[in-house]
């Protein structure tokens, strides 16, 4: 295993139903990079993001993340992963949601997170009384809040206006800078402009990049 080797995908191929959602995708990719995958409406992307995260496991070939398998490791110093829908506890506070995966490892969160995600006037709420562009922002921090070694964003900017996804795109670039290895899948050209590697998925099938 090389450095280039984070995150590493060997001939997967995924079937779902009688749908081959992926085709022998075969990708290596290395620490403190911004990882774009580019495609339409259902050309696999939520989905290989999944198989990253550990949470599906391939119908063949192998993921492995840092040398092991995706499936079965699932520290969020780790691997995190922000779904397409933000799956916050409802009752708990923005913060509390945001600082959650520090606070079950007995670790401090980053004093100004909230503050670069446009959340600090917020930060007492809950949940569930904010707006669905707030809660995605709220997901994006608990996401980066332990800057993990590898960060898979499921359309990161969905639910943002123009000024909030300037916010978006710093803290992705911010945690790229640190180390982590950011993967987005995504149709905004915000962030595929800003792609170290652009992997474009069409119908399950991963395209030379432009
Ligand atoms: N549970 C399922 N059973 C069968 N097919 C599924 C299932 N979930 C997704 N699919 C199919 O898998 C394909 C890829 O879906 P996926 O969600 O990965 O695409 P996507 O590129 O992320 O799309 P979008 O941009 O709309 O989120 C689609 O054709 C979709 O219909």
């Amino acid at each position: 295993m090389t450095t280039a080797d984070l995150v590493r995908l060997e001939s997967v191929t995924h079937v779902r139903g009688a749908t081959t959602v992926l085709s022998d995708i075969s990708l290596s990719l290395p620490p403190a990079r911004l990882a774009v995958l580019a495609g339409r409406s259902g050309s696999g992307k939520s989905t290989l993001l999944h198989l990253m995260a550990g949470v599906m496991s391939p119908t063949s070939g192998t993921v492995l993340v840092d040398g092991k398998p995706a499936v079965g490791h699932h520290e969020w110093d780790r691997v995190a992963l922000l779904p397409q829908r933000p799956a916050l506890a409802p009752e708990l506070t923005v913060a509390e949601n945001a600082h959650l995966p520090a606070r079950l490892r007995g670790r401090t969160p980053p004093a100004d997170l909230l503050t670069r995600l446009g959340l600090s006037g917020l930060a007492a709420r809950p949940a569930h009384d904010t707006s669905l562009g707030e809660q995605q922002r709220t997901a994006i921090a608990r996401t980066l809040v332990l800057t993990p070694a590898v960060a898979l964003l499921d359309e990161p900017t969905a639910h943002q206006d123009d000024e909030h996804v300037a916010l978006v795109l710093t803290a992705l670039t911010t945690a790229v800078t640190a180390g982590t290895l950011v993967v987005a899948a995504t149709h905004d050209q915000r962030i595929i402009d800003l792609a170290d590697e652009l992997l474009p998925l069409r119908s399950g099938h991963l395209e030379p990049a432009r």
